[in-house]
Formats: C-alpha cells, structure tokens, sequence
C-alpha cells in the first residue's frame, strides 16, 4: 500500500487551558480528497494552520511526504510543496486577475529583487498564468481588475494564486464559505477537476459538497480525530453522529 502523503501525529495547541487541538492524529493518502469536519469550534482551522507552519504545535509531529516538518517554516512548506490556499500572495486588488497569477508564478522564483517589476515583460510567467486562469475558468475576467470581482470568483483566484505554487497537496479553509449554489457549484466543480492532479485537504461546513468530493473524511470533536474514514464509515459512526445530532444533512 502506498505511504500517506501526510501523517499527523499527536498534535497538540494550547492556548491557555484551552486545547485547541488535543492529540490529533490522522493521515492523508497521495491522489485522495480528505475532508476535515467537525462542530464549530472543534480546532479545525487551528490543526490547518498547524499543517501549513503557520502555528507552532505544543506536541506532536507533522510528516509530510515521509519527513519530519513539524518545525518548519511556511515558506519551507511552500517549498516542499505543502501549501494553504492564500497562504503565499494574497490578491493584488489593484491589479488584473492575470497579472496576480503571473505575479504568483513568479513568486515562486525565490530570490529574485524587483520580480514585481520584471513581472510585467515576462512572457514565460504569463503563459503560465494563463495556463491557470483557465484551470480555475477565470478566463473571461482576465483583465478585470481583482477588487471587483464577485466574492466566489475571488476564491477561485486565491485557488489559482495557490496552484501557482505547484503544491502536491493543497490545504483549502472553508473554500465554500459564504457563497451562494451557484458560486458553491462552480468551486465543486474546480475542486473535482483539480482532485485529477493533486492532492487535498480541505475543512468545510457544507456537508452535500464534502459528502460529493471526500474520498476520506477526519472528524475532529474537541480537538481529537474521533473517525477517519470513507463517507460511508462516516455517516454511519455512531460517535460522529452523536457529535452531530440534530445535524439533519450528516444524518440523512
Ligand atoms: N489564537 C487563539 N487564541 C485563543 N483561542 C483560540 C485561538 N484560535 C482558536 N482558539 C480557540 O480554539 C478553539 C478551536 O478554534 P478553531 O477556530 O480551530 O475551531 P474550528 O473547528 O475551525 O471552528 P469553526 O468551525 O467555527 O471555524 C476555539 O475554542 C477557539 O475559540
């Protein structure tokens, strides 16, 4: 069987008495779309921002494609290819759609002084980021400018801004969040297509879009993954389903 492509042992994050994440361990397969669900304030975002490097853990490991990262920095991670949506460059709301994604192509060129300037005649970066704007069906707001795009389209651009990174696994916070159906169905819709090459991880409240995309489902209650399994697994485990009682769509 092929080696997880994350492995998250023991993570622990206090903040004062409060363990926000309590030993939580559970691990993500290359090629898999894993969701992390959980009740409000289960730590969630605070075991992603544990896996992207933002947040020192108190205790526990985070290996990432078989090496310790636990104590690395996010540009490290990045690096590695281990990368959290609008963890990098967050949008230039001044500038185009394409120049950010061209920007974003070369900000993985580390090292390079006023590669902001440069960016503007660089013909490699913008076949890229054309590449990308069509991946994330962006393509007819190329040249509109990025403070006056719907709020769906902007998460579709940070999707974008992130695959500019070229990560092997990409961490996705709520990427549905605040979205009407239509702009839901769009990000569905360009996560299904981006599951074809990558890898991902992704928290999220709207249990019909983590029910059609997980390959594999972590429940994380208090601080603790309580089940890792296949949706199926997941509707059916009884400590899941006490944790979401009430919650009609889980139970459905
Ligand atoms: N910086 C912080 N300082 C103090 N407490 C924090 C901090 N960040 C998170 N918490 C607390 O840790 C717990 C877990 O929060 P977290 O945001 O990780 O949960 P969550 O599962 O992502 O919640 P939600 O689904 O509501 O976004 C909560 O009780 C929260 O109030």
């Amino acid at each position: 069987m092929a080696e997880p492509l994350l492995k998250v042992q023991h993570l622990v994050k206090r903040f004062g008495a409060l363990a926000a994440t309590d030993d939580a361990s559970f691990e993500v397969m290359p090629g898999e779309v894993h969701a992390l669900i959980g009740p409000n304030g289960a730590g969630k975002t605070t075991l992603i921002h544990q896996i992207s490097g933002g947040l020192r853990p108190d205790g526990g490991q985070v290996l990432f494609a078989g090496r310790d990262v636990t104590h690395d920095s996010m540009d490290t991670h990045v690096r590695a290819g281990l990368v959290r949506s609008y963890q990098i460059t967050s949008i230039f709301k001044s500038y185009s759609v394409l120049d950010n994604l061209a920007l974003a192509v070369l900000a993985r060129r580390p090292g390079t002084p006023g590669w902001w300037r440069a960016a503007v005649n660089d013909d490699a970066a913008y076949a890229e980021a054309e590449a990308f704007i069509n991946q994330i069906g962006l393509s007819h707001r190329a040249d509109a400018l990025s403070g006056g795009l719907a709020h769906g389209e902007q998460r579709q651009l940070e999707v974008g801004l992130a695959l500019a990174a070229r990560p092997k696994l990409l961490l996705l916070d709520e990427p549905m969040a605040g979205m009407g159906p239509d702009e839901s169905e769009r990000m569905v819709n360009l996560l299904m297509q981006l599951r074809q090459n990558l890898t991902l991880l992704l928290v999220e409240h709207d249990m019909e879009a983590v029910f059609r995309l997980a390959d594999r489902i972590s429940t994380l209650v208090f601080g603790k993954v309580i089940a890792s399994g296949t949706p199926q697994e997941i509707r059916e485990h009884p400590e899941v389903k006490r944790a979401y009682l009430g919650d009609e769509e889980l139970a459905a």
